[in-house]
């Protein structure tokens, strides 16, 4: 089996006497999109916190292309290839969505070669970050500030932005999240060929894009992974559909 680009281990976090995450082991390997799903409080928001490095695990580790990344700062993450998009956005709201991008553009590339230029002479970003716009279906929202996009497409400029970032894994947080029927349909479809970039760690509550997304899905409750498996067998899994699923398997 190809080694995980994201292998996280025993990982655990306490609040006073609450453990939020306890002893959470779960992987991302190449190619697939790996749900995270569970009932509000069980944890999943506490645990991306601690694979981005928003929050310190108390014990456990967190390995990005074999690389033990739990000490670093969210930043040395990020550059090291940790694509994570935020429940909280994290555009420049008076930038235009292609500025946006294009700063993103241009981050990699100081990573990458070391330099950094001023943004908007820079033409040579233009035509990268429009690209990746046209592929989630914003070009014609490039010249708009962020501000003036809907909700959905704002969303979709967040994951743009850290597609710009080239990651080695995306970390999604809730992407369909007050995207509207046509809207979620649409990342569905796009979030399907992601994986093929960089796979992706997606906790969601839309279970329709969940089952129909999800290579593996895990289950968390109160802040332990009750079983992983495929869509299938997480549909079928008695514990599951006591503790989360219920009739919506
Ligand atoms: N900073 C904090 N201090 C104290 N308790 C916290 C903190 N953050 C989270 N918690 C608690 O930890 C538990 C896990 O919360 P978390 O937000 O990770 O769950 P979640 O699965 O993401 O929920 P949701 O689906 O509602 O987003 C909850 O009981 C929550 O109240």
């Amino acid at each position: 089996m190809a080694e995980p680009v994201l292998q996280i281990n025993e990982l655990v976090k306490n609040f006073g006497a609450l453990r939020a995450t306890d002893g959470v082991t779960l992987d991302l390997r190449p190619g697939e999109i790996h749900a995270l799903i569970g009932p509000n409080g069980a944890g999943k928001s506490t645990l991306i916190h601690q694979i981005c490095g928003t929050l310190r695990q108390d014990s456990g580790t967190i390995r990005l292309a074999g690389v033990d990344i739990g000490a670093l700062s969210t930043a040395d993450r990020a550059r090291r290839g940790l694509g994570r998009t935020f429940q909280v956005s994290s555009l420049v709201s008076e930038f235009s969505a292609l500025r946006n991008v294009m700063l993103a553009v241009q981050a990699k590339q100081a990573t990458s070669f070391g330099f950094f230029r001023p943004v908007m002479r820079d033409v040579s970003l233009i035509e990268p970050a429009m690209a990746i716009l046209e592929r989630l279906g914003l070009a014609h929202r490039a010249r708009l500030p962020a501000a003036e996009l809907s909700h959905g497409e704002r969303r979709q400029l967040e994951i743009a932005i850290t597609l710009a970032l080239q990651p080695k894994a995306f970390l999604l947080d809730e992407p369909m999240a007050g995207m509207g029927l046509e809207g979620s349909k649409a990342l569905t479809l796009f979030l399907d060929g992601l994986r093929q970039e960089a796979p992706i760690l997606l906790v969601e509550h839309d279970m329709d894009a969940v089952f129909t997304l999800a290579d593996r899905v895990s289950v968390l409750v109160y802040g332990r992974i009750i079983a992983t498996g495929t869509a299938g067998e997480i549909r079928r899994d008695p514990a599951v559909r006591t503790a989360y699923l219920g009739d919506r398997a």
